[in-house]
């Protein structure tokens, strides 16, 4: 199957985002990535709600929106009314994270889980049943443009057992690093959706190299 791409709106360009966004309606982009920073969860700030409701007004595709911040539960229904359709909170942010996974379900939201490169994804044993997602990082969250972490490849293959044997229906979106040259392995392992920043923003021409990877197999 051909995989789900969502460019990481945190390498475009600010000061021309409608611009971009229409970039990506009209590109084969399946889903917007929408990474929310806090300065304390990771050492950086990116954007909050304001953007997000500026996004969303222009976007004809879903709003994938990853919550690096500390007690995300404080702002689940905000993400939500501000255009989210899926959220993903990090299972290292959340002290009850089914608890969260539920109340995220509960907006209409799709809800995922986040999981830095140091966390075993075993921890996602007794909740990955409830999610639709899990956003594996592949680079330590915080920043774009950082070099791909290769474990990642092994973590895919214990998630993706670990999702048949829960008979879980999540998705496999993988975040950080990604270009052409890693994602054909990252898709053999078993991802789904392929998160990508730099690589589409910094090309020529992001929409051919939104194409390229979709048909990367
Ligand atoms: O979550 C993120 C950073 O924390 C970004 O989505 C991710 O880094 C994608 O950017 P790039 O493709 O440039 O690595």
């Amino acid at each position: 199957m051909r995989p789900l791409i969502a460019p990481s709106v945190l390498a475009s360009d600010f000061a021309n985002l409608q611009s971009e966004v229409e970039m990506l309606n009209n590109s084969q982009a399946d889903w917007l990535h929408i990474d929310i920073m806090d300065g304390r969860f990771v050492p950086n700030i990116s954007f909050g709600f304001p953007v997000l409701e500026a996004i969303k007004r222009y976007a004809q595709k879903p709003l994938d929106v990853h919550l690096m911040i500390v007690e995300p539960e404080q702002y689940i229904e905000r993400f939500r009314e501000a255009g989210a359709d899926t959220i993903s909170v990090h299972v290292e942010a959340s002290t009850h994270l089914h608890r969260t996974l539920q109340q995220i379900k509960a907006t209409g939201a799709k809800a995922g889980i986040a999981v830095n490169p140091h966390t075993s994804v075993h921890l996602l044993e007794d909740v990955i049943a409830d999610a639709d997602l899990v956003c594996l990082m592949s680079v330590n969250p915080g920043f774009g443009g950082q070099k791909f972490i290769e474990n990642t490849y092994r973590k895919i293959e214990a998630l993706k057992n670990l999702i048949i044997q829960r008979n879980s229906q999540a998705l496999i979106e993988i975040d950080g690093g990604v270009n052409q040259h890693n994602a054909p392995l990252l898709l053999e392992k078993g991802a789904d959706v392929l998160v990508a920043g730099s690589f589409v923003f910094s090309a020529d021409d992001p929409a051919q190299t939104i194409a390229d990877l979709k048909s990367s197999k």
